[in-house]
This record gives C-alpha cells, sequence and structure tokens, in this order.
C-alpha cells in the first residue's frame, strides 16, 4: 500500500510495503489513488513519492510475476500516468531504488537522492528486461551508450555516479533526512514548467551512433553472459528507444519482455534469486534443528593456519568481513612472506580502486596478527585451518588445537575432501569441529559449503554458517562425505567427458558444446586454467594414475571399474596447463595466451585410440550435453537422498557459485526440472543398461527412480517432501 499526507502545499506518497517496498498489485494502486488525490486537491502544488522504512523500491514484487500483466495499473501503465501529471512529481530516494523501483523515478519529473543510495535496472539479472519504459526512458535521459552498460548488465550504482551521468538532480548527505530534504527540494520547483521535465519527451543524444554502440555491447555480452538471452534483447530493446518515438519503442520494449517472461532462463534466474535468500535457513535434516532456533557464538578473534592459496584468500575474506583481531600461522617462512605480502598487496589494490578507505585499509593491516605457536591461538574464537591436503598433517594440527584452544572455540577445516569426523576424533571435543570448504581464490569466489561432522554441535554450526554471511559468501550446509556436495558431482563430469574423448570426441568439441551451453569455459580450458596436476595428484591417493599401475594391468579400468588415463599421459609428459608453459589439453600461444588445438594432443589421442582398438564414432552436441551432465544430475538425487543436501536449492547454489554452472539454467537440479524428470531418467537407464558396473556413475539414484515411479514428473520444490513421504510410507 501507499501512505498519504500533505505538508506546506506537498502531498507526500510513501510506499509502506515492507521490507524492500516492493511494487505488488497493493503498491501500486496505492500510488495511483493518492495520486489523484493529489491532483484533485487545489491546495497541493507537488507531490513527494518516496518509501517508508529501509529503502525507496526495490521494484516489481517478483513473487507477483504471473499476475503482472493483468491487474490495472501494471507497472508500465503507472510509469505514464505519473508522468504525465500536472503536477511536478519528485522521487525521493534513499536504499535502493531498483528495476520497477527506479523506473517511477525516472517517470518522476524530478529525483534527488541521499549520497548512499544505490540505483539499478537489475531485470537482465532476472532474465527479463525493465518493461515499465526502463529501455526508453533511461536512454533519454543518459544516451545509449551508458543505457547498454546499466541495463544489459544490470549493476547497481551509487547515487553519485547516478548524480554525474544525470539522472539524480540533487544529492543530499548520507545522514540527511531524506523526506524533509525532498519536501524543500519539491518547494523550490513549484511553478516552474514540466516541459523539459518529461523524460519520454526528451530526444536520445548519441541516437545516431547507435549501430557503432550496439555492436560494442553485443561483442562484451556475447562473451560475459554467454548464452544468456536477455542481455539481447535488452541491447534491441534500447535501440529502438534511438530509432523510434517514444510510443512505439515502447511497444517494442512490451514485445521483448512478454517474449522473456516466464522464459525457462527467467525461471531459473528467479529461482537463483530465491535460493541466494532461501539457503540462509539452514536445517539440519530430520533433527528439527536450524537457523532459527540455534544460536551462533560470538566471533572477534579468529586464526587462519597455512597462508598457502586458500589461507591468504581467507584472511582477505575475514578482514573484509571486519573481523578486527586475524592471526595467521605459517611454518613455512617463503609462504608465510609471500602470503602476507599477497594479502598487503591485494588489500592496496582494494584502497587504489577505492573499494575500501585508506583508514579501513589500515585497519585491516593491524588486525593481522602473525604467530608462531599454538600456544598464542588460546583465546581465539574460531579457527580455521588450511594446511595440505593431508589427513596426518591436519590430525596433528587438530590435536594441538584442542589441547590449546578454549572449549568454547570453533575448530574448522578447509579440507576439499578429507573425512571431517576423522579430523574430529583427534579432539577433545569433536562437537566444535566441523568443515569450512572455500573455495580459490577465496576472497573472490562467493561460494562457502560448510560441512556438519556427525558431531558438530548445533551452535558451532551455526557459527559457521554466520561467518559465512558475514563474509558476504552464498554459504551452504552440507553434510560429511566423500568431496562433500561440490566435488563429489563434478568428479563425475571430468570422468564422462574424458570417456567420449577415448571414443572420438576431441577436448574442443567438448567445450564448444559446453561453453554453447554457458559454460565460460569448457571443461578442458577449466582443467588447464587450475593445473591438471591437481586431478593427478587425487587420483594418485587412489593409485589410480597410469605411472602406478603394474605392467600388463588394462590400460582401461582401475579396481574393476571403467577409467580414461588419457589426462595421466597429459601429466605424465609435462602439459599442466597454462602454468606449464601454455601446454595442456590445449597451446596457449603469445602474449594473450590464445588457445589453439594441439596436435600432439590430437596424436596422443588417436594413438591411445588405435593401441586400446577403439574405433572412433561421431558423438553429437547432445550426447556431449547428455553424458556431462546427466551423471552429475543423478548424483545431485543421491545427495539429497542421503541428506548431504537438505534441498535442491543449496545444490544448484554449489555448482553455480563454486563450479561456474551457468546461472540462467538455474543448476543442474533446477534444469534436471526442466528437461522433466522422466527423461532424465530415461537417459541414465539407458546408460546404466549398457555400461552396468564397470560405471557406477550411471547407476540411477533410487529417490530419482521412486519420485519418476510414484509422481511422474513432480516440481522441483515437492521433491524432498514427496521422497520423505515415499520413505516414511514404505516404513
Ligand atoms: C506489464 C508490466 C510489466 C512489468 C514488467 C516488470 C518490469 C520491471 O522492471 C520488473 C522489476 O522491477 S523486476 C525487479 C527488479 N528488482 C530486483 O531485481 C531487485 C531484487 N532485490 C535485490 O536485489 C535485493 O533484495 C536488494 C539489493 C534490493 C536488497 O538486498 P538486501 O540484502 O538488503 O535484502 P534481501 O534479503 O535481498 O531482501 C529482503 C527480502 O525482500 C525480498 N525481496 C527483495 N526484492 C524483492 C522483489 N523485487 N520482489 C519481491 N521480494 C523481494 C527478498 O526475497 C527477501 O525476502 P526474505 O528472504 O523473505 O526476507
Ligand atoms: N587449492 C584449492 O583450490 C583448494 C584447496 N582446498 C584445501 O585447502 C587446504 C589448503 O590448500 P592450499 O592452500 O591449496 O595448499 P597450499 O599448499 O597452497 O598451502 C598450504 C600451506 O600450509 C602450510 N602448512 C603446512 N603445514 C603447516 C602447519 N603444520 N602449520 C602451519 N602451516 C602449515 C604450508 O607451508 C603451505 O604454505 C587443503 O586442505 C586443500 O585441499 C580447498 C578448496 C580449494
Amino acid at each position: 500500500m501507499a501512505n498519504y499526507s500533505v505538508r506546506n502545499q506537498v502531498a507526500i506518497i510513501s510506499l509502506c510495503s515492507p521490507p524492500v517496498n516492493a511494487l505488488s498489485s497493493d503498491v501500486r494502486r496505492g500510488i495511483l489513488d493518492s495520486l489523484k488525490k493529489a491532483e484533485q486537491d487545489v491546495k497541493v502544488a507537488a507531490i513527494v513519492i518516496c518509501g517508508e522504512g529501509r529503502t525507496f523500491c526495490v521494484g516489481a514484487d517478483i513473487t507477483e510475476f504471473k499476475s503482472e500483466f493483468k491487474t490495472f495499473p501494471n507497472l508500465f501503465e503507472l510509469v505514464d500516468i505519473l508522468e504525465s501529471s500536472p503536477k511536478p512529481i519528485v522521487a525521493a530516494i534513499h536504499g535502493h531504488a531498483f528495476g520497477g523501483g527506479l523506473e517511477v523515478a525516472l517517470a518522476c519529473h524530478y529525483r534527488v537522492a541521499l549520497s548512499s543510495a544505490k540505483l539499478a535496472l537489475p531485470e537482465v539479472k532476472l532474465g527479463i528486461l525493465p518493461g515499465a519504459g526502463g529501455t526508453q526512458r533511461l536512454p533519454r535521459l543518459i544516451g545509449i551508450d551508458s543505457s547498454m552498460q546499466w541495463i544489459a548488465f544490470g549493476d547497481e550504482y551509487s547515487a553519485q555516479i547516478a548524480a554525474n551521468i544525470g539522472i539524480i538532480d540533487r544529492i543530499f548527505p548520507s545522514n540527511a533526512d531524506i523526506l524533509e530534504s525532498a519536501v524543500q527540494y519539491a518547494q523550490s520547483i513549484i511553478g516552474k514548467s514540466l516541459i523539459n521535465r518529461r523524460v519520454s519527451k526528451l530526444p536520445v543524444k548519441d541516437a545516431s551512433k547507435v549501430s557503432h554502440i550496439m555492436e560494442k555491447y553485443k561483442q562484451i555480452v556475447g562473451k560475459k553472459s554467454r548464452g544468456a538471452i536477455a542481455p539481447m534483447v535488452c541491447l534491441e530493446a534500447i535501440k529502438h528507444a534511438a530509432l523510434l518515438p517514444y510510443v512505439e519503442g515502447m511497444k517494442k520494449e512490451r514485445m521483448g519482455i512478454e517474449a522473456l517472461m516466464g522464459s525457462d532462463q527467467s525461471k531459473s534466474l528467479i529461482y537463483m534469486f530465491f535460493a541466494e535468500r532461501q539457503v540462509r535457513n539452514w536445517t539440519i535434516p530430520g533433527t528439527g534443528i536450524n537457523s532459527k532456533n540455534t544460536k551462533p557464538i560470538k566471533v572477534e578473534k579468529v586464526a587462519v593456519i597455512g597462508l598457502g592459496t586458500m589461507g591468504r584468500g581467507i584472511v582477505l575474506s575475514l578482514l573484509k568481513a571486519g573481523i578486527k583481531h586475524v592471526s595467521v600461522m605459517e611454518l613455512n617462512k617463503t609462504a608465510r612472506e609471500n602470503g602476507l605480502l599477497f594479502i598487503k598487496n591485494i588489500l592496496e589494490g582494494y584502497a587504489a580502486r577505492g573499494t575500501i578507505s585508506e583508514t579501513q585499509k589500515r585497519s585491516m593491516v593491524d588486525a593481522l596478527k602473525p604467530v608462531s605457536n599454538f600456544e598464542m591461538l588460546k583465546d581465539t574464537d574460531l579457527v580455521i585451518e588450511a594446511v595440505f591436503e593431508s589427513m596426518s598433517i591436519k590430525k596433528d594440527i587438530f590435536a594441538k588445537l584442542g589441547q590449546v584452544c578454549k572449549p568454547s572455540a570453533v575448530l574448522a577445516t578447509n579440507t576439499s575432501a578429507l573425512d571431517v569426523d576423522e579430523i574430529a576424533m583427534v579432539t577433545p571435543k569433536p562437537k566444535q569441529v566441523v568443515g569450512m570448504h572455500f573455495f580459490a581464490p577465496a576472497h573472490v569466489m562467493k561460494l562457502l559449503e560448510n560441512v556438519r561432522g556427525s558431531k558438530s554441535s548445533p551452535q558451532v554450526i551455526a557459527t559457521a554458517m554466520n561467518m559465512g554471511q558475514r563474509m558476504g559468501k552464498v554459504t551452504v550446509l552440507v553434510g560429511n562425505c566423500h568431496g562433500f556436495v561440490g566435488n563429489r558431482m563434478f568428479r563425475h563430469y571430468t570422468v564422462e567427458t574424458d570417456f567420449m574423448l577415448e571414443e572420438g570426441a576431441y577436448p574442443e568439441q567438448v567445450d564448444t558444446v559446453l561453453k554453447k551451453f554457458g559454460f565460460a569455459m569448457g571443461r578442458y580450458q577449466v582443467g588447464d586454467l587450475s593445473g591438471n596436476d591437481i586431478g593427478y595428484r587425487m587420483r594418485t591417493k587412489f593409485e589410480m594414475t597410469n605411472k602406478q599401475q603394474p605392467p600388463g594391468a588394462p590400460e582401461r579400468e582401475r579396481h574393476g571399474v571403467r577409467y580414461c588415463p588419457l589426462a595421466d599421459f597429459l601429466v605424465e609428459s609435462g602439459r599442466l596447463g597454462y602454468k606449464s608453459d601454455g601446454k595442456g589439453w590445449f597451446r596457449y600461444l603469445g602474449k594473450n595466451r590464445e588457445l589453439t588445438v594441439d596436435n600432439e594432443v590430437t596424436s596422443m589421442i588417436d594413438s591411445y585410440r588405435r593401441r586400446n582398438k577403439i574405433v572412433p564414432r561421431k558423438i553429437n552436441g547432445e550426447e556431449i550435453i547428455e553424458r556431462a551432465l546427466y551423471p552429475l544430475i543423478n548424483e545431485g538425487f543421491k545427495i539429497l537422498e542421503e541428506g548431504i543436501a537438505s534441498n535442491p536449492m543449496e545444490i544448484d547454489l554449489i555448482l553455480v557459485h563454486g563450479y561456474a554452472w551457468p546461472r540462467h539454467t538455474g543448476g543442474p537440479m533446477f534444469y534436471a526440472h526442466l528437461i522433466g524428470l522422466p527423461k532424465i531418467l530415461r537417459v541414465i537407464e539407458r546408460h546404466w543398461n549398457n555400461a552396468g558396473l564397470r560405471e557406477p556413475h550411471w547407476e540411477p539414484s533410487k529417490m530419482l527412480v521412486r519420485l519418476v515411479k510414484n509422481h511422474g514428473n513432480p516440481d522441483i520444490m515437492s521433491w524432498t517432501t514427496l521422497e520423505r513421504e515415499t520413505v516414511r510410507s514404505a516404513l
């Protein structure tokens, strides 16, 4: 709804729909009714639209999208009514003016804002476009070039930047009273002509350059938003602002929004938006323990052990989260010096770019406390261990931590696959131990996969979850199993793509198909970037690599299971990827490390096939997608079945934020939901029937089988409930 009042000739329409004043049908109706009152009241000479509570307005109510077009006034009807008002309207912005909220502001005749306010047209991130005149009004205010930048990427901008380019007419200090300031501003414009204040009537300044600008953004969007449809539709709509009169441009915008709204990509992106919020409400399956009934302990002092690749990023994340005391412990002198230097350089970079102030930088550097022995950690609240991936080294460290740390201290390991319970057992209080699995580089990657051990106490879990949120991470709680959720699922992706190389595909073909699907890089380029030796080291632990096999051992089998040794040959011939002189699955040439196909790799694959008498066959794109992605989906169902994840959203967030799964497909489980479970199961069963025990990743998940058998193609939101009911009724 919207509240209405009048103060000194100024009518105030304040949006009132906590927590973020989304433009629900009630709010839109409220604005319209208030506007009518203001227009009819002869004592009112100007109008202010503001937001109650923490923000101006975050845009359309996403939960009402399905009915958005039906109820009067819909958003695009409302903005035109506002703009044509005979009385001047001032938008008073604090907090956020996002999406439809900014479109309402653009329809007002003046816009004022607190300096702390943020503005954006982020609709593209929901797979749609600003369909309430945003693509037609913004270009008339700030030109085509800036509009494409704002709308095709949907990023947020400060009020100051918005003022610099002409969106905001007046900025007030962040501590000013926005309503008071806006009312005074409104009084100052009473009686002024509105002729140049109706944005839809303005010409587009850089209209003549539209083709050139369009080409530029098409290139950028093609690279940055691979596979996403909405950014291109946004560019097209903005182009029409340059070429057509406003009314005609609006028709094109309308066609754009109608095409996008309800599309699979939009559904996927909206699912992601809510998943990112829902995941904060963690729960331990089957226990009734959850975020609502468990409090974290207060964390002021944190320690990080190991300042290698991961440790330094974790330290940076803690400093950015405002932790004022971060002890760092690193045995190796060179690693310690390099690590500290790395951290300081990154902080310098943040300060130089204005991400943090000089004062913040200094206080972050002051918060760093190098320590040399475990005794110095005795009053630490949270310790995060990030040393080598070795069970014996980790056990040694946790045994010492268990002796010196205070009983309430939370002891976390950043292991990427080891058993958290086994580590916990060496401490006197295993309930204090938890996994905090960061992703490299930890100060950049948004994902934190927290692992609850079988003994981890609810309070310890709550503390790890809370710390993740303080660091601004998408923090997902998962159960303890080998590789947890992400690595456990992703392994099948690499295994099955390598099988396709054996059978007839080549790395460039697989990568091209995966990039078309939306991955920023294909499986083989990712291998080269992160280092093919990482997987090799892992396989070595399980005595699987080529060199570890006795003479005469079958080349394509390990421990009775199908195996492809091509990745081993690659590493054993020194092709680790970017870091080994640009040689991996591909060759990276020149200053720009241009990716090229390397005949040496092609010959290696060909001769391996000949040696093993494999007759190569043509593998098409559809097969590549199915074989690369379906085993991973199948594993996702097994993870749900075992209660390692509580719901499909958690799995999807992990794959999207940790493994670059294309967001616009919603993650593997949502993708499966879009494809339909019966088809997914059919494909999995076909492969399982052909491969059998030699390829256990194709063994259909029992949960998937039960869902399809009992419910056909149930909605993703019901999967876990239906499964629980089925299992319960079978007991
Ligand atoms: C024929 C007519 C055609 C019309 C076509 C439509 C044309 C349009 O142009 C459509 C639009 O406006 S689409 C919406 C564009 N706006 C956005 O995407 C902003 C989404 N919100 C944010 O980014 C953050 O909430 C934000 C950064 C703003 C704030 O972040 P915070 O971290 O402070 O707060 P959150 O935890 O994210 O949010 C608090 C609660 O509010 C819910 N929420 C946020 N935005 C919403 C929205 N736009 N609609 C409905 N609910 C929304 C959010 O889910 C959260 O709820 P709880 O988790 O239950 O607390
Ligand atoms: N590198 C990656 O992409 C990821 C690694 N991880 C996990 O994070 C942990 C660390 O991995 P990285 O940082 O890559 O390893 P790293 O080899 O880069 O760094 C480990 C550091 O720990 C130090 N260290 C070893 N024993 C120590 C001790 N007793 N006390 C203090 N310092 C000690 C070493 O000197 C080294 O600097 C491992 O468990 C790994 O599995 C988790 C996610 C991703």
